[in-house]
């Protein structure tokens, strides 16, 4: 179980999230909602251990994020909202690279079986020869490569078509099925109600609340 419980976040005098408590379970996909700016991509580098807390607790299991920070990271899979893969190097170059940066080895089999898990099966191309679509792929795989048991995405599907956003969307329903954790950002209310089991919806913007009413989904509101 990841616990959060009672998170506050400023940046200097600005309250982002104010009294935040959640858990998520093993095989949940949760999304997270809100206007520009209501502090998504804040909630999520916390879930990462990119940033503390300015009060309250986050643990994973018995590891308490103040205490374990290294341990947490090493089962969090992360993929923030810009692409960070090399441009120059093949699909193959790119899980190698990030291979060797991780805390496992993986045989190039395995590296290769990850990439066609989600459909992308441009192994020997240079990077900048792929769509938008599929450089949001490799990020996905190159996140998956430790073999997290949290996978924190930042809008991974923004500016996609429709078939690659699907066949992320598929992958990610067998990554639940494997009892992953998603936390899952997007602006896509469809995507949203179609992927998540729960959401949470932060700010003020009533916009997000109505449509999940609406669509009878669970959620957690924060403002
Ligand atoms: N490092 C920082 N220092 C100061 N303020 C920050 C920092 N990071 C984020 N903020 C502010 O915190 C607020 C929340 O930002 P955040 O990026 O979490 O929003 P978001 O909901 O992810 O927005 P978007 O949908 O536009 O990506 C914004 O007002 C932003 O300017």
């Amino acid at each position: 179980m990841l616990k959060v419980q009672r998170i506050h976040k400023k940046y200097g005098k600005t309250t982002v999230l104010n009294n935040l408590s959640f858990s998520i379970a093993p095989g949940e996909i949760i999304g997270l909602v809100g206007e520009n700016g209501a502090g998504k991509s804040t909630l999520l580098k916390l879930l990462a251990t990119i940033e503390k807390p300015t009060s309250g607790k986050l643990s994973y299991k018995e590891l308490t994020y103040d205490k374990k920070r290294k341990e947490v990271r090493k089962r969090i899979g992360y993929v923030p909202q810009d692409v960070a893969i090399w441009d120059d190097l093949t699909v193959k170059e790119n899980m190698k690279f990030f291979e060797k940066l991780s805390w496992v080895n993986k045989s190039e089999d395995e590296l290769f079986q990850l990439c066609k898990d989600m459909n992308l099966d441009r192994w020997k191309d240079p990077v900048k020869n792929l769509s938008g679509g599929m450089k949001r792929k490799l990020n996905l795989a190159i996140s998956l490569i430790h073999d997290p048991e949290i996978l924190l995405l930042d809008e991974p599907t923004v500016g996609i078509d429709l078939k690659s956003r699907k066949e992320i969307g598929a992958y990610l329903q067998t990554l639940k099925e494997q009892q992953k954790m998603i936390v899952y950002i997007s602006h896509d209310m469809d995507e949203i109600t179609e992927l998540c089991d729960r959401v949470i919806c932060i700010g003020s913007d009533p916009f997000y609340k109505n449509v999940l009413e609406e669509s009878g989904k669970k959620m957690i509101i924060c403002k």
